[in-house]
């Protein structure tokens, strides 16, 4: 109870509180406080911010902004006018834009016109000292003249009318329009002191209104919205212009053009044009760059619409900008989709990704390329992924080794085309991942062991979710991580070595990956991939980690695509995709396509294959007598060809599956059966087999490890 009370007491000055700054608010029973109405104070406040922020009123403020800034615009425009009418000041610049733009001719001829110009300037100077005197004798000479020619006018007057007050008619006449002019005046002068000013104005106004010379936020709404207009020159320099950067801004206010010589040809580039702009000197590519977003909307774009790219000349930035809303178009499907022939081809093919923003089809080459592909999570990394995988399967010279460290069926449609397929995030997953990667390493390694001659099988291995690899924490019976980027880690190590050596012998790692940060894709591997791809990524850095600082600074920009929308489009960097002379990348949209049509298209593959049987785990360590196995499969036969041994082989057991003949010969070195030739063909010889297994020692020794 004693409690209770304490507590009320406690809680009774803040309800006074309350009661004081709002009294009606707080009276008991009364409308307001059953409406559960806000005090006075808080109400004043929304409906003075209501008012302030009210669409009539911020259409008044800009409105009466926009007039000042039209007046002031106007006496800048109206003083430049005159100020270069005076001085030498627009040869000057003529001059200066000529010299920037390398045209050195042009800027000569602009020099000679500056000095004809001062030395006739010169000249009417000195002339107008010289002047004075004969300007005051000439006005003498004149006056005088003027008012005896009216005498004798009056003279003529006055003897053709006889009347000798004739004389002095015209002169009074004259006197007297030079009073009516001065009542006239003095009647006039009054008004028109008071309007001059209002009228100069008003001038001033008209041109500045002309000019538009107010700043795009100010004026109405119409003229604001420029939603879907064509992109024209003035349109490109008065975003240059307003873009924030003085040095920029004061160069497009010197150059006589208007700026208009900055600007290359605005070409039709896909659904949006593209234009090269050479900056001013003072002002750098990424000072543009790093606006991205103020250009687009200086340009009535949305940011992800302009594309801005340091092309191979000096101080030029590639503007690309989308025509409004044609990015959130949806492209067309995957020709693999639609064309039930289409082939891939590993070695001379490209694979028909999607389209790049110019609407080109984007070809990729994967011909002994190791790829990597990062982006946010849901974004299309493993649709994209899986697409090039999908096409290269209709090459049925190409053998796929997958791990899928998500496993949530995103890559079934390979089952029956991979020779390994491992689906799941687990540890133990993580596991047979790296077995199957090792398994690569040492299939790499027979391969550059091989004779020079020797033609392999292009290996894909394929690591998607490869994070997980690399954030696992377990390690083997050997105490070595499958996980981390420690010399010791597993996956690492076997990535590495892949990257350092599979190109050549055509065992390639393709990894897709999350969000990259130093922990879940490190430095070295990121580095070993020649194609490096990446769909949306939450930051700058990221996009560096994914694509290289190269990419980056010469306009990459994954982490400016928009999460969610831009799903599918990624930004690709290295080789394999043509890029245009300078370009360091390419933004691709890919084509998507669904679970049924990756069905549909690896059944193709299927089809090009002859029966691959899946393994879903990697059977490392299966201990097998190569020489019994290979007895076994001669059989009764006198003389068996290598190609049927090594046939039948991969039937007994899948450790056989990947043995060429280079295994085989090596399996029977030194047993005296080797293969020899009969009839012109290798063959292998049942009598010689059965010797060397009797003669061999009796604890097994030649037995090898699988
Ligand atoms: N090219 C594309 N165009 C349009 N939508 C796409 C495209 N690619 C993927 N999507 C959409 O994005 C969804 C996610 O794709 P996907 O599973 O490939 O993403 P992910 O990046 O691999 O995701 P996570 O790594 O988080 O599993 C798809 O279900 C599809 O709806």
């Amino acid at each position: 109870m004693h409690d209770l009370d304490e507590h009320r007491e406690a809680r009774e000055p803040v309800s006074l509180a309350k009661e004081s700054a709002a009294p009606e608010a707080a009276e008991p029973g009364t409308a307001a406080a059953q409406s559960g109405q806000a005090p006075v104070w808080r109400r004043g406040g929304r409906a003075v911010r209501g008012a302030v922020t009210h669409e009539r009123t911020r259409t008044a403020a800009r409105a009466s902004v926009r007039h000042s800034m039209y007046v002031i615009g106007g006496t800048r425009i109206v003083a430049r006018r005159a100020w270069d009418g005076r001085t030498a000041a627009r040869y000057e610049r003529m001059m200066r834009t000529a010299e920037a733009a390398g045209q050195h001719e042009a800027a000569a001829e602009w020099e000679e016109r500056g000095r004809q110009f001062r030395a006739a300037r010169h000249q009417r100077r000195m002339e107008l000292l010289t002047s004075a005197p004969r300007i005051a004798k000439s006005a003498a000479i004149g006056a005088g003249a003027t008012v005896a020619g009216l005498f004798v006018l009056g003279g003529v007057l006055a003897i053709a009318n006889e009347d000798i007050a004739q004389v002095l008619a015209p002169p009074l006449a004259v006197i007297e329009v030079i009073r009516i002019i001065v009542l006239v005046a003095s009647v006039v002068w009054g008004p028109l002191v008071v309007a001059t000013p209002w009228m100069a104005l008003a001038a001033l106004w008209g041109v500045g209104r002309k000019a538009e010379a107010a700043p795009a936020w100010v004026l109405p709404a119409a003229q604001r919205s420029s939603d879907g207009e064509p992109v024209t020159p003035s349109i490109v320099v008065q975003a240059l212009r307003n873009l924030g950067v003085p040095a920029l801004r004061k160069a497009i206010g010197e150059m006589g053009d208007g700026g208009a010589g900055m600007l290359g040809p605005i070409t039709i580039a896909g659904c949006g044009v593209e234009v090269d702009v050479t900056l001013p000197s003072g002002v750098s590519t990424d000072e543009v760059q790093s606006r991205r977003r103020k250009l687009a909307e200086n340009l009535a774009r949305h940011e992800h619409e302009v594309f801005i790219t340091i092309p191979e000349a000096a101080r030029t930035v590639r503007l690309w900008i989308a025509d409004s809303g044609a990015l959130d178009e949806p492209i067309g499907p995957s020709p693999l989709a639609i064309d039930t022939t289409a082939r891939g081809d590993y070695k001379g093919g490209r694979a028909p990704w999607g389209q790049d923003l110019r609407g080109d089809a984007a070809l990729i080459s994967l011909f002994q390329r190791h790829l990597l592909i990062t982006g946010l999570s849901n974004q299309g990394k493993t649709a994209s992924l899986r697409a090039l995988a999908l096409w290269l399967a209709l090459d049925a010279s190409v053998e796929f080794r997958i791990g899928d460290l998500k496993g949530v069926g995103d890559w079934k449609p390979f089952e029956g085309i991979a020779t390994t397929l491992i689906e799941g995030p687990t540890d133990e997953h993580v596991a047979q991942v790296v077995d199957m990667l090792e398994e690569g390493v040492a299939e790499m390694e027979r391969r550059i062991m091989a004779p020079a001659s020797s033609t392999f099988r292009p290996l894909i291995l394929l690591v998607d979710e490869a994070q997980v690899a690399f954030m696992c924490p377990a390690a083997g019976e050997d105490k070595r991580p499958y996980g981390g980027t420690k010399a010791t880690s597993r996956y690492f190590q076997a990535a590495r070595k892949i990257h350092n050596q599979g190109r050549a012998v055509d065992v390639v790692l393709w990894q897709g990956t999350q969000d990259p940060t130093d922990q879940n894709l490190p430095k070295l591997v990121r580095e070993g991939a020649h194609i490096r791809a990446s769909l949306v990524l939450g930051t700058e850095s990221q996009a560096r980690m994914a694509l290289g600082d190269k990419a980056v600074d010469g306009g990459a920009a994954p982490h400016k695509l928009r999460q969610g929308l831009d799903k599918g489009t990624v930004v690709v960097a290295g080789d394999g995709v043509k890029l245009a002379p300078g370009q360091s990348s390419v933004t691709i949209r890919t084509h998507y396509i669904n679970d049924d049509e990756a069905e549909a298209i690896a059944q193709r593959a299927k089809a090009l294959r002859d029966g691959v049987t899946t393994l879903h785990a990697v059977e490392a360590g299966e201990e097998r007598d190569h020489l019994a196995d290979i007895a076994s499969v001669v059989g009764d036969a006198p003389r068996v060809l290598t190609q049927d041994v090594l046939k039948r082989l991969a039937d007994v057991s899948s450790t056989y599956g990947k043995w060429s003949f280079i295994h085989l010969k090596a399996a029977l070195e030194g047993t005296g059966a080797e293969p020899y030739k009969s009839d012109g063909r290798m063959v292998i010889g049942r009598d010689r087999l059965s010797r060397a297994l009797a003669n061999r020692p009796e604890d097994g020794s030649a037995s090898t490890h699988g």
